[in-house]
């Protein structure tokens, strides 16, 4: 595992999306595994930044996000869809077709995780997941349990990230109950994964996560088993790595 700590969320923001620009340079038909929250916006931001001075063409690029909340209505504030669009997808150049993210709105769910699973299924890998973490250590939307789920699948929020996620939504009682998010069988088979997390409240969780033991009631732990992760922290999130 490469771990990175800045000293400002600017030079983190600065280093994450030039990762990812000079994948999409070296690779016009990257996939990228794309993610949500307040920690990747800064590097979105680089991503549109160097867009914008015309170094970066996004045409070719497919792109898959993590999770997205079950029952918000399309074209909600709150839908993950929503999110992408507004920080990431109307700035750049992607084909909004190669553009994926589960449909929490789906009459059936089940039959919307199988439909996703489908799409990362066969030829498609991806080539770099970007990924948050939850202050009880969940990615994407994989909350700690006594087993995780491989595929993509529907999760019943736990509380503490309901009242994590409350928030962006007026109150707490409109934040949803449940979500459908990608399997850590998923995550896990991403050529190379980059693991973002800010703020001294996560420093603790960050620490256990990536220097602790491996279990599902710790799910980010399992990236100690993946051979290609960069960890970028700011300096409160990696705290605990030079104290
Ligand atoms: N499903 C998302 C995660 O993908 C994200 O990593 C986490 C942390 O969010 P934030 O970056 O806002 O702290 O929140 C949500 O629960």
């Amino acid at each position: 595992m490469n771990i990175k700590i800045f000293d400002t969320n600017e030079e983190l923001d600065q280093v994450g999306g030039n990762i990812i620009a000079s994948l999409v340079q070296t690779k016009p038909h990257a996939v990228l595994g794309l993610a949500t929250g307040s920690t990747p916006i800064g590097i979105y931001e680089q991503l549109i930044f160097l867009f914008k001075k015309g170094l970066l063409d996004f045409s070719q690029v497919t792109a898959f996000n993590l999770d997205e909340y079950v029952g918000l209505p399309e074209g909600h504030p709150e839908t993950y869809r929503t999110f992408m669009n507004k920080r990431l997808y109307s700035h750049i150049n992607i084909n909004m077709n190669r553009t994926h993210i589960p449909n929490g709105d789906a009459p059936d769910l089940e039959a919307e995780c199988r439909r996703y699973d489908s799409m990362l299924a066969g030829g498609t890998q991806i080539d770099l997941q970007l990924l948050g973490l939850g202050h009880n250590g969940h990615i994407g939307f994989n909350e700690p349990d006594h087993a995780l789920s491989s595929g993509t699948h529907v999760v019943d929020l736990k509380e503490e990230t309901r009242k994590a996620n409350a928030r962006f939504f007026s109150s707490i009682d409109e934040v949803p109950n449940q979500a459908i998010t990608m399997g850590v069988g998923s995550i896990l088979k991403a050529k190379m994964i980059m693991l973002v997390v800010r703020g001294e409240s996560k420093a603790e969780i960050a620490h256990q996560a990536l220097t602790g033991p491996i279990t599902t009631e710790l799910p980010a732990s399992l990236l100690q088993t993946h051979p290609n992760v960069v960890v970028l922290l700011d300096k409160g999130a990696g705290k605990y790595f030079y104290e």
